[in-house]
């Protein structure tokens, strides 16, 4: 799974065209005033929830303090509010993610915990490809004794199409080092975000 931009040809100006065929193809007129500006909002607002494609995530972690290097208990970031979208129906996927870390000898400031989290949401995602990327992205930069992602979202390709279900929300998690070997230190972390752990 690449973390890297594809390098893309596409002009905004063919961006634009694109989205004044799809206002055709739904039935609209795109010369008619009130969408004379449209495509050009459309391609500023894709630029806004696609630009994780513009970033390097694991660039978040490489500054870590060393000061709080004899901390060596959970770290825990709870309800991080994120906007992805679906790589299937390019729809919303509106949710919440939750990141634990054990840290070993690197701790990050916590905000770049919730950078990482939008880098990924950012693009165009399937859930348990957004969780496991957060999780890996940790993993690899900060290399603690075990990261622990739980995102619980709702999908609006659910919710206002196709079987059109509102109010589910679909939950998912990747635990990492001692999140996934021990039974203890994940139920300690469910705990901490809310949701009673296993025995
Ligand atoms: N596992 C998983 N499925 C997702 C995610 N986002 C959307 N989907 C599902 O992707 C599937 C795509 O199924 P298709 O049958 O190819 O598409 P579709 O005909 O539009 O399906 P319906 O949504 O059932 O109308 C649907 O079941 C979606 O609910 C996700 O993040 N993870
Ligand atoms: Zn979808």
């Amino acid at each position: 799974m690449s973390d890297h931009a594809h390098p893309t040809d596409v002009t905004r100006e063919q961006a634009e065209e694109a989205v004044r065929v799809l206002l055709r193809w739904s039935g609209e007129d795109p010369a008619r005033e009130g969408l004379l500006d449209t495509p050009k909002r459309v391609v500023k607002a894709y630029r806004d929830w696609f630009s994780g494609y513009q970033v390097d995530p694991g660039e978040y972690l490489r500054r870590t303090f060393e000061e709080v290097a004899g901390y060596d208990e959970m770290v825990v970031l709870r309800d991080i509010e994120f906007e992805s979208h679906c790589e299937h129906h390019m729809a919303p996927i509106i949710g919440r993610a939750h990141v634990g870390y054990l840290p070993t000898n690197r701790v990050v400031g916590i905000s770049k915990l919730a950078r990482v989290v939008d880098a990924y949401a950012r693009r165009f995602q399937v859930q348990e490809k957004l969780t496991a990327q957060i999780a890996q992205c940790i993993q690899e930069n900060l290399q603690p004794a075990g990261v622990a992602v739980v995102i619980d979202a709702s999908h609006e390709c659910m919710t206002t199409r196709g079987v059109h279900k509102r109010g589910v929300s679909m939950v998912t998690s990747q635990m990492l080092g001692a999140f996934r070997d021990d039974a203890r230190t994940r139920a300690e972390f469910l705990q901490f975000i809310g949701i009673r752990g296993g025995r």
